[in-house]
């Protein structure tokens, strides 16, 4: 297990390459198809909605190795969307502070 400051850390550093993949878009990149798929920000809608499923699949089989890959997918493609839609990672993390 990591601390929460390596775990922030490695959020921070998965955003980061997802707005560097926005505004570079290179050729090899799986994050470039999300952001330019000719279903535009449907097709992300979609794989959030896959993925959630696939995690739903994985605790209903009590498998956590499973659903802690599936979560990752998710998280990857929610912070994609969030991206799509102008929003930070900080601006989550607002969200989630204003709770407490
Ligand atoms: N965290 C992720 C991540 N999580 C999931 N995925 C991709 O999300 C897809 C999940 O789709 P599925 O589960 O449906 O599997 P699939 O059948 O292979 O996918 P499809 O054919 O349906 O698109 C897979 O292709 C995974 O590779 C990710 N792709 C990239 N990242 C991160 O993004 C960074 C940049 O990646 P690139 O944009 O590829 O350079 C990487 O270094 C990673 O840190």
């Amino acid at each position: 297990m990591t601390d929460e400051s390596d775990s922030d850390a490695v959020l921070d550093a998965l955003f980061s390459t997802i707005e560097a993949r926005k505004a570079e878009l290179p050729d090899d990149s799986y994050t470039t198809t999300l952001f330019t798929h000719e279903k535009g920000e449907n097709y992300v809608l979609e794989k959030i909605g896959e993925e959630t499923t696939e995690a739903i699949l994985a605790a209903k089989d009590d498998d956590t190795e499973e659903l802690l890959a599936e979560s990752a997918d998710l998280v990857y493609h929610l912070l994609v969307l969030l991206s799509m839609k102008g929003a930070s990672l900080d601006d989550l993390r607002a969200e989630l502070r204003d709770r407490f």
